[in-house]
């Protein structure tokens, strides 16, 4: 790990050359690799994708924004980076890219726009949401599940949407017009936040642990058409998701999908922007049973458990012990210093 409380240094320009940049106190790239299994030449694909880092920093818009789900990504002898996690990183954005090398250079660069741009992290630790859009989210973690990558997984009550067309009217069309400095809607900013949190949870380097499990529960949903709103709205989140959050997935489970609204899902498939490897991750079930998956004891009835404990999935969230990481904290203290100064500017 990253000694975190030295000082941060701001530049990240300066090139590593390639041995410096894949080996970090004898590790090489092979040996930091400890999530998956990965063969010699996949080891060298990501070794070139990691010389490749003093370019890819130089070629994103902001040389100071170099952070992925609060790590940091930049060359070895940098503060706060943390080579095995970093290195975990880039192999599940090489992986989605099938190992190409160029073309997932390419999507780093457009990750580390859209993170600068969107601001993820304040969306998960700064930004307060109204209480309509965070009774429809809880993160679970059952630290001693270690089947099936599901220690840490996000649930999404969609079901408990009263009108969901009116949420996406709400909070889910256009751009944030109110806060110029925060872009999407309230909705996307809610969803993306939920997301980046359970990130917070995940230890990369761990097989059982370096991915989590989603839950959409849709008890209770009846709709005969997708209006506009909630088509754009889900097709954005979809999108970015696909984007920016790859092999980060181990299983979705849509449950309580009534059987009339099967339709649904082609409506998705049909959308065009799921990957075929994540589609295989799916599991429509018209019932609430996670069992099989989650086991019974950690789990509610309502979702076939027999923790007696436990009435509602949201008794067993565990969104409060999510902390921002060390580099996160430093990236958002830089963002608020740059909003004051801005509010600053506005007022002379
Ligand atoms: C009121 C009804 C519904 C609402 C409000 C709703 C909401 C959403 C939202 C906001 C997303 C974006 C992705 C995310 O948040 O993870 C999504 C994705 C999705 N929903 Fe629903 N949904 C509804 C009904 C259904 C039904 C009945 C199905 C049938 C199985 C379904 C299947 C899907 C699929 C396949 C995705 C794509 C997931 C992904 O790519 O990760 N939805 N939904």
């Amino acid at each position: 790990m990253s000694d975190h409380s030295k000082p941060t240094d701001t530049t990240t320009t300066e090139p590593a050359t390639p041995k410096e940049a894949v080996a970090e106190h004898g590790e090489t790239v092979e040996t930091t690799i400890k999530s998956v299994k990965i063969t010699k030449e996949q080891t060298a694909k990501l070794q070139q994708l990691v010389s490749l880092l003093p370019q890819i920093l130089k070629e994103i818009d902001n040389q100071e924004y170099d952070e992925i789900f609060g790590w940091r990504i930049n060359v070895a002898d940098k503060e706060h980076v943390d080579v095995g996690v970093r290195n975990e990183i880039l192999l599940k954005f090489l992986i989605a890219h099938e190992y190409d090398v160029q073309a997932t250079k390419a999507k780093l660069v457009k990750t580390l726009n859209w993170r600068n741009e969107f601001q993820p992290l304040s969306a998960a630790f700064d930004e307060v949401f109204t209480k309509e859009l965070a009774d429809l989210g809880v993160i679970t973690y059952f630290k001693d599940l270690d089947n099936h990558n599901l220690k840490v997984a996000t649930w999404n009550l969609y079901g408990n949407l009263k009108s969901p067309k009116k949420i996406f009217e709400k909070y889910g069309s256009g751009a944030g017009e109110d806060d110029e400095l925060r872009p999407g809607s309230q909705f996307l900013r809610w969803r993306i936040g939920l997301m980046e949190k359970s990130l917070g949870l995940i230890d990369f380097t761990d097989p059982h642990n370096s991915k989590i499990g989603q839950v959409h529960d849709y008890k209770g949903v009846s709709m005969f058409k997708i209006d506009p709103g909630m088509k754009a709205a889900t097709k954005e989140i979809v999108t970015i998701f696909g984007d920016n959050y790859p092999e980060l997935l181990s299983t979705k489970f849509f449950v309580n999908v009534p059987s009339l609204m099967g339709w649904v899902f082609t409506f998705f498939k049909k959308l065009g922007v799921i990957s075929a490897a994540t589609l295989k991750k799916f599991q429509v079930m018209n019932h609430g049973d996670l069992s099989p998956w989650f086991g019974k004891s950690r789990l509610p009835a309502v979702y076939g458990g027999d923790n007696e404990k436990v009435k509602l999935i949201f008794e067993l969230e565990a969104a409060q012990s999510v902390k921002v990481s060390a580099y996160g904290e430093i990236l958002l203290k830089k963002l608020g210093d740059k909003q004051i100064a801005a509010v600053n500017d506005d007022v002379e």
